[in-house]
């Protein structure tokens, strides 16, 4: 999908009168290109794509608002609503103007103190109120960047004391003895009378002393730090695979002319194994998360770092907001965009060339062809690099099976695009240098990004987060989404809409486990979000086929699998014990002990699996109870011994066996990002 549903913006009238203006002879002659490339080149050169006035839109700092912000957090802190003040000094430190680059130059010259100094005064302030709500990391973070940003001389001291004791309490004792010696040395600086002076220099003199001799005291006045533990990534069952490293050994890559790539079991694989951990190549945030994530690893941030120059996005940290090359192209242009109303797929489009600069896809023009061998993939002898632009480049994208129309939707897309590139500092001075024409350099840059808009509708998967009602409960969670990412090696991965493996994330990372058995050479499928528990098999086919273009042929598909809600535990596909044939029985109306295999004759005895049967209740019942008490750990493992006892006599679908899958999944979500539903305060 090109356009946000549910955010409408001018692109699509803006794709409308460019259409309309072509002519026929235009599109037919449109229709006959072969490459990405000549269709950027030819739409750009239609002088309705120029119809539109391009500007730079971003929102940017406000000292006032700033002042404000900071001022009514003064007040709360005051009154000792320390949560309160964070967040007032949060909105403060954003819209700071930061005394850097331009902005910088220009303070210098009309030399104004207070407005040099409020970014890193509002910082030291919410270290204040992160020190009282013992958020003792976040604090550290505050002080560095004030300290960074020109926080006054005179004041300095104070700020070094606060990181020694803090530093000292997280037991980082070199890092707090030199706080104190910096404490020390700007005092100083410090406007205070003489004996105030004296009297906080041999304080600092006295804990540098027990520093520099080594009689380190263990506490001081403050408790234990509340450092929340990052959820965990587990490791891949049996190692990873040493051709796919984000895959477990028990799955590898084949091909075949009908289904393209796919992952199949190498070895058998139970239920609670680990088979794919891996970092996106791209990722994006969704819009309606920009004021409470990070812009880069998509964490919540409880004392976010701006941008320098905008008030739009934030990060958990100053190292995200280096590392976040992307936004430095996308700052200026990032209203624009929104206001385009185009869809979370094609803003990770976008993503995927901001992250990375001209010169890197400059180096690599000569390998990208726009023919893909996707059977390489499997019968190659070299490691798949998750992180190589050449894996994401070769993604499946469908090209041969794409309409004109759809070629020019998307191709006007990318004209829209080349023109807010060019308000940008992207084309680094290879740009055509004129709005309206196009140089080399810019018509290979659309090339790319009209095929990475075609791959993304192929690939992409969205990343959540599990929102939980309150801490500790599972009553009322679910999944919500957090943005989109391109996981180069679970791309790989086809549909089954017979759910095979839970997927959750820990900050943009994706883990996926199994759900059910697999046997060595079945397919490992992923399900893109159509299962078949809950959708019937007609919905699924037509989404799937639309989405994905391809007409799932899977288990649920072919024997059409009731939904979940009309599953009863009556009729059963019993496991002979002998061969694993089908049994299938209606527990009302078979009334023998045992019942005769028709493929090898053996019997199986029924009754003793109806007894295990009452005891996967029981074991079901002790899980739902744990994960009401939140002991996560206790429900994976009986949920877990719960698939495997299920699987061992019994054939899907069967309810009680959907509902351990639905119950693990749960608990999977748990290990992965968490959020606690803030009840919204009534105005
Ligand atoms: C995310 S890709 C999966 C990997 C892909 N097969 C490849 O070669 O790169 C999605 C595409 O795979 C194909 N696909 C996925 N599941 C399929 C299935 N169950 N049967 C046939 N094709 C499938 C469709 O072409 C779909 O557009």
């Amino acid at each position: 999908m090109i356009e946000d549903v549910d955010r409408p913006g001018f692109f699509k009238d803006y794709h409308r009168s460019v259409r309309k203006a072509t002519t026929n002879d235009q599109f037919n002659e449109f229709s006959k290109l072969k490459t990405d490339e000549e269709r950027v080149r030819f739409c750009f050169n239609l002088p309705a794509v120029h119809d539109i006035d391009i500007k730079p839109f971003f929102k940017g700092k406000s000292e006032k608002e700033a002042l404000d912000k900071k001022e009514a957090g003064n007040r709360c802190f005051g009154r000792k609503n320390n949560l309160e003040a964070l967040k007032l000094y949060s909105q403060a430190v954003v819209k700071a103007p930061v005394p850097s680059g331009k902005y910088w130059k220009l303070i210098k010259e009309c030399a104004d103190p207070k407005k040099m100094t409020l970014y890193a005064i509002c910082l030291a302030n919410r270290s204040a109120a992160l020190y009282h709500l013992r958020e003792y990391r976040y604090c550290v973070k505050d002080i560095d960047e004030a300290l960074e940003h020109h926080y006054p001389r005179e004041l300095k001291y104070k700020l070094f004391k606060r990181k020694a004791r803090l530093m000292s309490h997280m037991k980082q004792h070199i890092e707090a003895r030199d706080a104190f010696r910096q404490a020390l040395k700007w005092l100083d600086w410090a406007k205070m009378e003489r004996e105030k002076r004296i009297e906080l220099q041999t304080e600092l003199q006295k804990w540098l002393k027990l520093y520099e001799t080594g009689k380190v005291v263990k506490n001081l006045d403050i408790p234990e730090s509340l450092i929340e533990p990052s959820p965990m990534v587990p490791v891949l069952t049996d190692g990873s695979n040493e051709l796919f490293p984000s895959l477990s050994k028990k799955v590898e890559i084949c091909y075949d002319n009908n289904m393209g790539r796919f992952a199949v079991a190498s070895e058998d694989i139970e239920p609670g194994e680990t088979l794919v951990t891996e970092l996106p190549y791209s990722s994006i945030l969704n819009r309606e998360e920009y004021g409470s994530h990070c812009q880069k690893c998509f964490k919540i941030t409880k004392a976010p770092i701006p941008c320098k120059k905008c008030s739009s996005v934030l990060f958990c940290s100053a190292e995200c907001r280096q590392a976040s090359l992307f936004h430095t192209i996308e700052c200026p242009i990032l209203d624009l965009l929104v206001g385009s109303g185009m869809s979370i797929n094609c803003f990770l489009a976008f993503r995927t060339l901001t992250q990375s600069p001209l010169s890197f896809f400059l180096n690599l023009r000569d390998k990208l062809t726009e023919e893909n061998h996707p059977e390489e993939t499997a019968n190659s002898k070299e490691v798949y690099d998750p992180t190589d632009f050449l894996r994401f480049y070769r993604l499946v994208c469908h090209s041969q099976h794409r309409t004109p129309e759809d070629f020019f939707h998307r191709t006007i897309m990318v004209c829209f695009w080349l023109k807010a590139l060019k308000k940008t500092k992207f084309f680094e001075g290879k740009g055509s240098g004129s709005s309206d024409k196009i140089s080399d350099v810019e018509a290979f840059i659309g090339g790319l990004l009209l095929r990475f808009l075609q791959l993304i509708q192929f690939n992409a998967h969205e990343v959540s987060e599990f929102m939980l009602k309150a801490p500790k409960t599972l009553d009322e969670s679910k999944n919500e989404s957090l943005g989109a990412a391109i996981y180069p090696t679970l791309a790989l991965f086809n549909h089954s809409c017979h759910s095979a493996q839970v997927r959750y994330f820990t900050g943009i990372q994706v883990v996926t486990k199994s759900i059910r058995n697999i046997k060595k050479g079945e397919l490992v499928p992923e399900n893109y979000g159509q299962s078949f528990t809950c959708k019937d098999r007609s919905n699924r086919r037509m989404e799937l086929a639309d989405r994905y273009w391809f007409e799932c042929k899977c288990e649920a598909c072919q024997n059409d699998w009731p939904l979940y809600k009309n599953m009863n535990n009556t009729s059963m596909k019993f496991k002979c014990t002998k061969c694993q044939a089908i049994l299938p029985i209606n527990s009302e109306t078979h009334l023998m002990p045992v019942a005769k295999c028709e493929k090898c004759g053996e019997q199986t005895n029924i009754m003793g699996t109806l007894k295990n049967l009452q005891n996967t209740e029981q074991t079901f019942k002790g899980a739902c109870k744990e994960m009401e008490a939140f002991n996560l750990e206790k429900a994976e493992s009986l949920l877990v011994e719960n698939l495997k006892q299920l699987e061992t006599c019994l054939y899907p679908p069967y309810r009680d066996y959907h509902l351990t899958q639905e119950a693990y999944m749960k608990v999977c979500l748990c290990q992965g990002n968490i959020r606690i539903k803030t009840p919204k305060v009534e105005e």
